[in-house]
């Protein structure tokens, strides 16, 4: 049902209404972070230099020359975004920022946080904001990428809502993997990977979580002509031909296959 509701919802956005890296971004995202303020230290600095990061200088979201281009990409559990992201990162040169790798190494670091964390993943529920957005803040900080994939975020309204009023900005793209139900599942249950929410009961939630609590996210940012959806049935390399697609007709270049012309 929700495929339907956001397949009508999802129209590709104008190209006007991307910001493209060949009309504006080439100029503006060269090199960025980190800035170097080496008298500010401590949480209130990090937010200074955030704030300095991403506010823009002309407008909405346009003219800040330190502000990298952001992608954040969506799609239910299994959908295949880590897949995809590791492509794009490798072929397009964008970092690539995991919400539930950050927050898996938060679990493995032992801290009384990451105890937290455990317990919500494994119920499939969906953990606090304000943990979410500053492990993402950090790892952001400690990049110098001008181009970042957000993988996994935002999972709901909170996550957005807290995202934009931390950062003061906006993704530049929404990328939607849509997939169906019973492909996610059966990928999701053959994943093997060991992690604590790949079985059934929890599979079950996250389905549930993702329905109620990210499509809503997917239909905002669709409602602003940000969304790119991507169909996420096919081989890998399939998918990856409409993702290379995408980024090719918003004017990034792709490396490898310069490269492997001697270009
Ligand atoms: N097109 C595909 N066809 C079949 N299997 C795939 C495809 N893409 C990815 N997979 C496999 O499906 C599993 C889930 O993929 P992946 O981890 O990329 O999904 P995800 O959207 O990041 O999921 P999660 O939200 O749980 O992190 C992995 O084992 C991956 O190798
Ligand atoms: N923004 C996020 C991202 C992830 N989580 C939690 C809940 C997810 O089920 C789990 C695994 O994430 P994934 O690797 O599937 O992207 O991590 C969250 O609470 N908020
Ligand atoms: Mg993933």
């Amino acid at each position: 049902m929700w495929r339907r509701r956001v397949g009508a919802l999802l129209l590709r956005p104008r190209s006007s209404s991307i910001p493209t890296p060949s009309a504006t971004h080439r100029r503006r995202h060269h090199l960025l972070l980190p800035v170097s303020v080496p008298d500010e230290k401590g949480p209130l600095a990090s937010n200074v230099l955030l704030l300095r990061l991403f506010t823009s200088q002309a407008g909405a979201d346009g003219g800040n020359p330190r502000k990298p281009f952001i992608a954040f990409v969506l799609g239910g559990p299994g959908s295949g975004k880590g897949t995809q992201c590791t492509r794009i990162a490798s072929d397009f040169g964008f970092a690539h920022l995991s919400a539930g790798d950050l927050l898996r190494n938060e679990i493995a670091s032992g801290s009384e946080k990451g105890e937290l964390i455990l317990d919500i993943i494994k119920e499939g529920r969906i953990v606090p904001s304000e943990i979410t957005v500053e492990l993402i803040r950090k790892a952001m900080e400690s990049t110098d990428a001008k181009r970042v994939l957000i993988d996994g975020f935002p999972r709901c309204e909170e996550n957005r809502i807290a995202f934009e009023r931390i950062t003061g900005t906006e993704p530049d793209l929404v990328i939607f993997f849509d997939c169906p139900e019973d492909e996610m599942v059966k990928r999701l249950l053959g994943r093997n990977q060991g992690r604590v929410d790949d079985n059934i009961e929890t599979i079950k939630k996250r389905l549930k979580v993702f329905e109620n609590l990210n499509i809503p996210v997917v239909d905002y940012y669709s409602s602003r002509g940000k969304v790119h959806k991507i169909s996420a049935t096919g081989t890998e390399e399939e998918i990856f031909g409409a993702v290379r697609k995408l980024f090719a007709s918003l004017g990034f270049e792709n490396f490898v296959f310069h490269k492997s012309r001697g270009l």
